[in-house]
């Protein structure tokens, strides 16, 4: 662990697990950051406390992090969060506990990938061009949850566009005789998700038209590929008073 004057000192929440392991290695070696706390399911969030944390990055479960939030914003800690689960409701809740925090900053990410933050944003600008689009999610099968957090936003985004242009119900005249085989409807989008041995985390956006199709794909093929946006985050969250959702807005 570094101990520089400059350095922001962070504490990593599910530091035991398959994401946490890999932020505190990042951390450990940025020349900017201390990593001060490491901590896991059934450990003391005030440790991190006494460990004078100034930034906590969360990565654990959709179960745990609203605790961990709210306690860490309490305590006057911003917060860099990739923990999946975040409806509109949590995310109201978080801003409610923001405005008794004015000097606080919560970033709620649901991809800390820089290619999966562009494929978001290809797919968000190519949504009005397309009379058809279905979102293919892929993953380790490990996840906990499904549709992922990174589909969730990106049919969002899709709907939204597709709104604002004027769009109305994509073509279909399926009648699904399986219940799922059409995968979830998310704001009217089709997000289907996969799970198999071998895969990280995988998302194809397949937009179709008369005559033609769009497949926009990105890839992590390991975990380290979140790690500049994570660092990102923890580097400029002191500077983000409030609610920031989505990386994009970092990366101006
Ligand atoms: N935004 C992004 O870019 C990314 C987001 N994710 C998301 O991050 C989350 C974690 O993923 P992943 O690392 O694969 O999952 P893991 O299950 O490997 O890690 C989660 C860790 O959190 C621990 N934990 C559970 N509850 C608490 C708690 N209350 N306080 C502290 N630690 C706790 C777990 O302990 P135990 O096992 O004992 O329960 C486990 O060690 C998921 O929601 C995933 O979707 C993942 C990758 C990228
Ligand atoms: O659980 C994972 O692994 C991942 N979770 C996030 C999600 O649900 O979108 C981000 C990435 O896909 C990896």
């Amino acid at each position: 662990m570094t101990n520089q004057a400059e350095s922001i000192r962070v504490g990593v929440l599910g530091a035991r697990g398959r994401m946490g392991l890999e932020v505190c290695k990042a951390v450990d070696a940025a020349g900017d950051m201390e990593l001060v706390a490491m901590l896991d399911q059934g450990d003391e969030l005030f440790k991190a406390s006494e460990a004078h944390a100034q930034v906590f990055v969360d990565f654990t479960t959709p179960d745990a992090v609203m605790d961990n939030l709210r306690w860490a914003v309490d305590q006057g800690i911003s917060v860099v969060v990739g923990t999946t689960g975040f409806t509109d409701e949590r995310l109201s809740q978080v801003r409610e506990w923001l405005a008794a925090k004015p000097g606080v900053g919560v970033l709620v990410a649901p991809n800390f990938g820089l290619g999966a933050v562009l494929m978001m944003q290809f797919a968000a600008r190519a949504a009005r061009y397309f009379d058809s689009v279905e979102i293919i999610e892929q993953h380790h099968p490990r996840k906990l949850d499904a549709p992922s957090g990174t589909s969730t936003h990106t049919a969002h985004l899709i709907a939204q566009a597709r709104a604002e242009a004027g769009l109305g119900p994509m073509p279909d005249a399926t009648k699904e005789e399986v219940d799922g085989a059409r995968g979830a409807d998310i704001d009217g989008v089709r997000v289907h998700s996969v799970r198999a041995a071998g895969l990280v985390a995988h998302q194809e956006v397949l937009f179709g038209s008369l005559g033609e199709t769009l497949t926009i794909r990105h890839d992590s093929l390991d975990r380290v590929s979140f790690m500049p946006g994570v660092l990102l985050g923890v580097r400029k969250i002191l500077e983000r008073p409030g609610l920031t959702v989505g990386l994009d807005s970092f990366l101006d």
